[in-house]
Order: C-alpha cells, then structure tokens, then sequence
C-alpha cells in the first residue's frame, strides 16, 4: 500500500527532467505550472458569482473543484507517485462530470431521461463506474479524458451551427484555439520529447497545464452564458471579460443586466 505514495511509482513520467531543480521535487516546472489552477480558480469563482446565484450555487462546485485538480497535479508532478497519478486524473474525471450535470443541454438527453435531475443521477452512476474501471489500466485514463473534450466540441458545434452572435462565436473560436494550443502541447511532450531534449526545451507539458486553465475558463463561460440565455432568459446576461472589457482580452464572465427572480416576485 505504501508504494503507491512512493516517489515514481507511477508508470507516467513526462519530458522534463527530473529531480533538475530539486532533490524532493521530481519535476520542478510542471509542479511549479500547477500554481496557476490557484490563480484562475479564485478569479472564475468571483467573476461566475451573480450567474450562479441566479442559477444554482452548485456552478461554484467546477471551480472549486479546480482548486483539488490543482492541488492533485502538484502533488503528482513533486512526487510522480502512482497515487498522485490517480487523484490527478479523477479529480478532472469529477469536474466533467459536475460541467456535464449542470450544462449538457435538455434538448439532448437521451428519450429516457426526463429532467436534469435524473439526468445528473445518471452522470453520477457512470462516473462511479468509470471512477473504479480508471485502475485497470491506469496508463489509459489521460487518453480516455482527452477524449471528452472532443465530445465538448462536437457539442458545442451542433450548438453554435445555427447562432449568429459575434461574441459567442469569438468566444467559441477562442475556447477551441486554446484547447488546441494545449492539446498539441500535451502531445508533444508525451510523443515527441527526444527531439524537445534535442532543443533542450523540456517545459511543454508545463506549458499545457497554464493553456488547459485558461481554456476551461473560456469554455465553462462560453457554455454557462448559453445556459443562462435558454434558463433564465430575464436576467439579460451578457459576456463581457475581465480586467478590461474593451480589450476583450483576459477571462471572459457573465454579467446579468435584466431582473433578478426575487426583484420579479416584488
Ligand atoms: C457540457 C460540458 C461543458 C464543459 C466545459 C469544460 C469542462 C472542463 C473540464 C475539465 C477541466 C480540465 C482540467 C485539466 C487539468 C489538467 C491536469 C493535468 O495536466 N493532468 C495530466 C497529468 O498531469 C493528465 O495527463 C491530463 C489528462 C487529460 C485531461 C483532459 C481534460 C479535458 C479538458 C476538456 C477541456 C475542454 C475545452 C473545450 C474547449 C472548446
Ligand atoms: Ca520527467
Ligand atoms: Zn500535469
């Protein structure tokens, strides 16, 4: 039992060099990079609060989950330990659940499933499931995750085909090219490394980890905003972004410019 804890006991070792730095920290830039989950999760949690208040507190759990994905990632790339390996790649199995459960939309529910509530059940039942088959062959499980952001995006195309919105297809575009950026990075780093140890340049899964935060940032406004305008259509929300609208650079947020529900009952 207690080998799982012991440093490199996880069949995973990414391109950077380890223990460069550090005698206690296996890969200093890529646990250095995961500082950056405590950055932006903090910001999200802020600039997502009138949404979620008007729509359901339960929004805030992505982000603070984030905040474990973070501190899992850490603790994965200081000790490369089989256990930080697992806790890494089921805290983000957990946040897709929870983004699911909240945003998949009605309209594309299986026949069978007739509110969000069920529907949330079911997600829990497949992620309990995927949660236990996630040990039997451990080196599987990134691959399998990646696979969901392909399902996101196929989503979110059927989504967008027929909006005409400007900001919503900017933000789209922006959310797609990051996650891009960052899958090619995390690739790279996986497939390509003696030619990265070539250039000594050993840092693109550090890299990833900075481009994935901000591109689930994108995503979970993007997806949140859709949801608000079909959900609570009274509160006029509206995209603007953070620290500096005009630049429309920076993370993007929900502003509800309408009525709230208790302003409605008044
Ligand atoms: C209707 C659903 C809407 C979903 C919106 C977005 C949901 C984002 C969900 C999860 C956040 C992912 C956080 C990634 C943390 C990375 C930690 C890490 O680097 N782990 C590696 C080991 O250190 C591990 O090898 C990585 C495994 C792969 C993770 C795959 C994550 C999928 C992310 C999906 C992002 C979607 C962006 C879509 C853009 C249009
Ligand atoms: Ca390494
Ligand atoms: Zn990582």
């Amino acid at each position: 039992m207690a080998g799982v804890f012991s440093y490199e006991s996880s069949e995973v070792d990414w391109c950077e060099d380890n223990y460069k730095h550090s005698e206690n920290v296996v890969e200093y830039f890529n646990t250095m990079s995961s500082f950056i989950f405590f950055v932006i999760s903090p910001i999200m949690l802020y600039l997502l609060h009138p949404y979620a208040k008007e729509r359901n507190l339960a929004v805030h759990l992505v982000w603070i989950m984030m905040v474990f994905v973070g501190i899992f990632s850490l603790y994965f790339h200081m000790t490369l330990s089989f256990m930080g390996q697992m806790l890494d790649e089921l805290s983000i199995l957990w946040v897709l659940a929870i983004c699911y459960s909240l945003w998949f939309p009605r309209r594309h529910f299986p026949s069978f499933v007739k509110d969000r509530r069920t529907f949330s059940r079911m997600v829990l039942i497949i992620t309990v499931i995927s949660t236990l088959s996630s040990f039997v062959k451990p080196t599987a499980n990134a691959y399998a995750l990646n696979c969901f952001a392909i399902h996101i995006l196929y989503s979110l195309f059927m989504e967008l085909r027929s909006c005409t919105d400007e900001r919503v297809l900017r933000l789209a575009w922006a959310s797609t090219g990051l996650w891009v950026l960052a899958i090619s990075c995390w690739i790279s780093d996986r497939f390509g490394c003696s030619f990265w140890q070539k250039l000594n340049f050993c840092y693109l899964h550090g890299i990833w980890h900075i481009l994935i935060v901000v591109a689930t940032a994108y995503a979970t406004t993007l997806v949140a905003y859709m949801d608000a305008s079909l959900e609570i259509p009274y509160s006029l929300p509206d995209l603007q972004y953070w620290p500096q609208n005009k630049w429309a650079i920076g993370l993007p947020y929900i502003v509800l410019k309408g009525s709230t529900k208790t302003w409605k009952r008044c």
